[in-house]
């Protein structure tokens, strides 16, 4: 079996991936769309990537890519506390008042905005493709004065110091990941938190009281949707479909109410009913 993640090692993604597989089973991925694509093509069974934050949203890339390109379902989620932290190299710890750019993930990025606002406010923000990715460009590049946003497991490998801990704007920060595949995935020996099921929704046409159409499938029968957002279809402008996520509970229902949105002419995508796992720090 294996498994692909974003990486390299020890970005968060590694950090959730390694709590439901073997280290061994494991291969990183550049960015989230390389590790879908290779889910794919068949080169690995299982793909980690983020969909979710507490402080930023959505990881809009994993939720297009899904929606439009994935042919697997989601088998598992992991929760994880994420906590930011600023390093540079240890050539300019005394003085990293003075770094004039700061380098991660957008999401890690967009966690700690209140945070370089107050302390960095005049660094230039720039984007890498994940935190660990910004780490390693810091140690490969000890003269610039510059500063990575990173987990602690990243500062340690690349012998970065960390200055500032636990930067990002809320303290109970966490990030939700996805592991999608073909072949379903219970880890009996860890406790689950509760049963998700995720799916997509889209109307043929803006018509008065879409919304409420679809909304209405399953207040009536009492299901508890935990999540909606709307996305572009990627059609024209004022085309959206919607991510619904339920708390699944009686399949059937969940079933009865797909039928009424098809019935209504709605198309209903469904990326998976699975378990979720919450890991503590
Ligand atoms: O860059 C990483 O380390 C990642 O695993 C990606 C990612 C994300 O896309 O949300 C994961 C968790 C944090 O929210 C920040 C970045």
């Amino acid at each position: 079996m294996k498994v692909g993640y974003l990486g390299p090692v020890d970005s968060f993604t590694y950090s959730a991936t390694t709590f439901l597989f073997d280290k061994e089973t494991t291969a990183a991925y550049p960015t989230i769309v390389s590790c879908l694509k290779n889910l794919e093509s068949g080169n690995i069974d299982y793909a980690v990537v983020p969909i979710e934050n507490s402080i930023e949203g959505t990881v809009n890339q994993t939720l297009d890519f899904i929606f439009h390109h994935s042919t697997h379902l989601i088998q598992a989620e992991v929760i994880l506390p994420i906590n930011q932290n600023l390093m540079v190299h240890p050539n300019f710890s005394e003085e990293w008042r003075g770094i004039d750019t700061v380098r991660s993930h957008p999401q890690a990025l967009a966690q700690t905005q209140e945070f370089l606002s107050e302390w960095l406010p005049e660094a230039k923000q720039e984007v890498s493709d994940s935190t660990t990715q910004a780490a390693e460009w810091l140690y490969d590049n000890p003269n610039k004065k510059m500063g990575a946003i990173a987990s602690k497991e990243a500062a340690v490998r690349y012998g970065l110091s960390i200055v500032k801990e636990k930067i990002q704007d809320i303290p109970n920060n966490q990030t939700r990941f996805w592991v999608l595949g073909k072949e379903a995935l219970k880890k009996g020996s860890l406790k689950k938190e509760l049963c998700r099921q995720t799916m997509t929704v889209s109307m043929k046409q803006n018509q008065p009281g879409n919304l409420h159409k679809i909304l209405s499938a399953f207040s009536w029968r009492e299901i508890d949707l935990t999540k909606i957002e709307s996305r572009p279809l990627k059609t024209k402008l004022g085309d959206y479909f919607f991510l619904l996520d339920i708390k699944a509970k009686d399949s059937f229902l969940i079933d009865s109410a797909i039928q009424e949105i098809e019935a209504l002419g709605g198309t209903v995508k469904n990326f998976g009913s699975y378990d979720v796992y919450l890991k503590k720090i």
